[in-house]
């Protein structure tokens, strides 16, 4: 509800993510008016196969967009735009005349085109797709999702060389539905989700014919790629028109650049990660290209309307928060996520294990497939608070392996690292964090910053704030924390968790 101290207008944006979709409200102080969240169905059809229904996330979509207006209470006229943020890299294709998806949307997490994704490194090679794309050929980026639907869904390909395919990340889907879908939907993208495709060149910031044609993608099923802060279309048609017609859609950034937006990070060298199910961790390197020589992906930033592409190096970890719910849903050994950190509190440190959570091989830096789960260091003596340790330090680890590979690209130190996401609620892990980066870590008020950037982006687009000024008055600490480990601790540490992550390498061969 509004209260006193959020007389409008407002700004509304819906986050797309991996599990949920989302709608805040926000007043012109970045502060929350309304929140609205739906769970979609997370769908299993093989070992290391995930796929949501598109149709249903759609419908998700539009009930959390009513709930949260009903929530603030407010009217169409209230709303000067509403921005997108979305789980980036998760494709689905659909026919432009009837609004259909041809097939689930295949999700990032999703390893169905390893094996398509080794034959173009070995017919293509691997370092014409990181010269142009920024990325490594893995089965994460959409691209390589895209081709297999194409092959393997009966006429598809057929479909899509006559014109009546779309392809979409969320954003686009979301976007195509929201303006009216085959009533004049806009098929459109924004720069950062587009440079998750494996398809957009990011020195000329287009689809790369080249590229497309050696991954077998046809150009024209892609959207236009558009910035992040524009005025896309207006909300029309269904039962969202009805309500909010005529409001501008007026943002989209992919989940983690909307989180370094909403964390105001527009500074070269200001960098955010996000714990949540995975961590991201996305430093801004400005006008720069940084190609990355340590394992990072090199990405675009944001682009507001016409001013300059502000690019970013991410590091991606594909498992953090998931190998918590890992230990209460698979193990047992919790009961809430939150239970993690009082069990490991019940012990000092370790116990001398170290728990590489592989599960799906290994993102950044090393970007492995072939890297499966381990627990090294068992002895009689541990015991599951131990694990709990080990659980939570593996967090840390991967982070601190990211961090320095910054390091390494950027040739800049990192100062301070600002926080997000929901395991940022865990104090030890937050503090283990700033030991083992031996770095200030801090947490910002507004912990939604996915759905605040989104906010930010639209709200500039449409003049409700006037520069990213205006945005930095808004961000207030809410807390921090600082080193406290002494460096041979952490030196002894490192080199232990490096040598359990040296043993995770190659379980998988190619029989298996
Ligand atoms: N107190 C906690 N300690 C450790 N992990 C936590 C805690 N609370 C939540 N988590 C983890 O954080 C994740 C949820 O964070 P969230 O930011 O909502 O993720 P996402 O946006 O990826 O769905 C879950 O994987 C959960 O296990
Ligand atoms: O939806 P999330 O928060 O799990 O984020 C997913 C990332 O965008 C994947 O690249």
């Amino acid at each position: 509800m509004t209260d006193a101290h959020t007389a409008g207008p407002f700004i509304a944006a819906i986050d797309q993510g991996t599990t949920s979709s989302r709608c805040i409200v926000f007043d012109r102080d970045g502060r929350i008016v309304a929140v609205d969240q739906k769970e979609h169905e997370q769908i299993f059809p093989k070992p290391g196969w995930v796929e949501h229904d598109a149709n249903e996330i759609w419908a998700n979509v539009q009930e959390v967009v009513a709930g949260a207006v009903a929530k603030a209470g407010v009217t169409r006229d209230d709303i000067k735009a509403i921005g997108i943020t979305n789980q980036r890299e998760t494709t689905v294709l659909w026919d432009k005349n009837t609004g259909e998806p041809v097939h689930n949307a295949i999700v990032w997490q999703d390893t169905r085109t390893d094996a398509l994704c080794r034959e173009l490194g070995r017919n293509v090679g691997q370092d014409r797709f990181r010269r142009e794309t920024g990325l490594p050929l893995a089965s994460y980026f959409s691209g390589p999702k895209a081709r297999w639907l194409l092959d393997n869904v009966e006429g598809l390909r057929e479909r899509a060389e006559a014109g009546d395919i779309l392809f979409g990340t969320m954003d686009s889907w979301v976007i195509w539905n929201l303006t009216g879908g085959v009533d004049g939907g806009r098929h459109v993208t924004d720069v950062t989700n587009a440079s998750r495709t494996l398809l957009m060149n990011l020195h000329t910031m287009r689809w790369d014919d080249k590229i497309c044609e050696s991954i077998g993608v046809p150009e024209r099923i892609l959207p236009e790629i558009r910035s992040s802060a524009e005025v896309y279309g207006e909300i029309s048609g269904g039962r969202l028109g009805e309500l909010l017609g005529g409001i501008p859609v007026a943002s989209a950034l992919g989940d983690q650049q909307a989180a370094l937006f909403g964390q105001c990070c527009f500074s070269e060298g200001e960098t955010k990660s996000t714990y949540g199910t995975g961590t991201f961790m996305v430093m801004n390197t400005g006008e720069k290209i940084i190609n990355s020589y340590a394992g990072l992906l090199t990405t675009v930033g944001y682009k507001i309307g016409d001013q300059p592409t502000v690019y970013a190096l991410e590091g991606s970890i594909a498992v953090t928060g998931s190998l918590v719910q890992w230990m209460r849903d698979q193990m047992g050994l919790i009961s809430t996520a939150a239970e993690i950190e009082t069990l490991a509190l019940s012990v000092e440190d370790n116990g001398g294990a170290y728990f590489v959570p592989a599960f799906s091989g290994l993102f950044a830096p090393h970007w492995r497939s072939d890297a499966r789960g381990v627990i090294a260091g068992l002895t009689r003596y541990v015991t599951k608070a131990h694990l709990a340790r080990a659980v939570l330090e593996a967090t840390a680890w991967q982070t601190r392996e990211i961090a320095d590979a910054m390091v390494k690209d950027s040739g800049d130190e990192l100062v301070t690292l600002k926080v997000d996401g929901g395991m940022t609620a865990n104090n030890l892990l937050m503090q283990t964090l700033a030991d083992v980066l031996d770095a200030p870590v801090v947490r910002p008020m507004v912990a939604e910053t996915t759905c605040l950037g989104a906010a930010y982006a639209a709200g500039l687009a449409v003049g409700f704030w006037s520069s990213t000024d205006d945005l930095r008055a808004n961000w207030r600490r809410a807390a921090e924390w600082t080193p406290r480990m002494d460096a041979e601790t952490r030196a002894r540490e490192y080199k232990n968790w490096l040598k359990a992550v040296d043993r995770t390498m190659g379980w998988i061969d190619d029989e298996s």
